[in-house]
């Protein structure tokens, strides 16, 4: 019988799960399916998530939340053959959006019992840190620490604190070094996508694939506006001068002055340098049927 464990998130998306779990188990009943559900608490989550598969031994992992349940799930499942699926949930919800998971929740809970799996790639930071989706130093890494701030400042203090952001915008440097090759930018934000798109669906690449064993490197040269609105309307221009996309499994980027560092919308502080490399389809991951 296949087993199901769903991962719930009882804040994401400031939602209440009262009808996921309502709809989960009308959906479950006279299926041939052993289900259970988890609650994430927000402390040693990643721990006691391993302790819940080690005991129910899951076919399939379902994240219900945004991409911090998503990312939660993702790290437990590494090198597991367990597969997992998306019921998004969240504020944000990159991941699910890329990978074709459809909103609707009867949509999603029917790809989850019929849906394909890809073996999708990782990034691993600096040797210890994992990441599924997008990772960036500099401009972004900013705006989700003025947000994480904002939270406790109110809204005010967020508004002045993006303002500040984008009025104080500094260049920097950056060194690549891709392989045995080393290429120096200048420019807001050096970013490092697994996938096509932000949470927010602004799109930064439109080659990357989960499942290709490599990574897109994104450098945002400066700000335009034809740049920013082809982001989202996903005509990205790939000769546009504003941007530069590099392909790599390996990348370590210095930086001439220390920038914000965000790996899949988690802020790790400031740093001037970030090495990634890609650990190639270690994730049995269910996608939408147009991936
Ligand atoms: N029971 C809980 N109480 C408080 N926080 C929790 C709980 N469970 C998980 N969390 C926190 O929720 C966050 C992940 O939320 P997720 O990204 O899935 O949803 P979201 O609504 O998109 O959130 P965000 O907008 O903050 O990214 C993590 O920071 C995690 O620690």
């Amino acid at each position: 019988m296949n087993k199901i464990l769903f991962v719930i998130n009882p804040i994401s998306g400031d939602k209440d799960k009262t009808e996921y779990i309502k709809q989960i188990d009308e959906w479950a009943e006279g299926l041939e399916l052993s289900i259970e559900k988890w609650e994430t608490t927000g402390e040693a989550d990643e721990e006691k998530l391993n302790q819940c598969i080690e005991a129910f031994v899951p076919d399939t992992v379902v994240a219900v939340g945004g991409d911090g349940t998503v990312m939660l799930c993702a790290k437990v499942l590494i090198d597991k053959g367990i597969s997992l699926g998306i019921l998004p949930a969240g504020s944000a919800n990159g991941m699910a959006t890329d990978i074709g998971f459809p909103e609707a929740l009867p949509d999603a809970l029917d790809l989850i019992l019929n849906g394909r799996t890809i073996a999708a790639d990782m990034l691993l930071f600096n040797g210890k840190d994992y990441g599924l989706h997008i990772s960036d130093v500099g401009l972004n890494a900013g705006l989700v620490k003025e947000f994480e701030e904002g939270e406790r400042r109110g809204f005010l203090g967020y508004a002045k604190g993006v303002t500040s952001q984008l009025l104080n915008l500094e260049k920097f440097e950056a060194t690549l070094k891709i392989g045995d090759k080393t290429v120096v930018e200048e420019g807001h934000m050096v970013a490092f996508a697994n996938a096509r798109r932000y949470g927010t669906g602004a799109v930064l690449n439109t080659i990357g694939k989960l499942d290709d064993g490599i990574f897109e490197v994104y450098v945002l040269r400066s700000l335009s506006i034809p740049g920013l609105a082809g982001q989202f309307f996903e005509h990205i221009d790939d000769a546009a001068s504003y941007c530069e996309v590099y392909q790599a499994s390996k990348v370590k980027v210095t930086l001439n002055e220390p920038r914000f560092f965000q790996i899949d919308g988690e802020l790790m502080g400031e740093t001037k340098e970030v090495s990634v490399e890609v650990v190639p389809g270690c994730l049995k991951l269910i996608v939408g049927d147009d991936y």
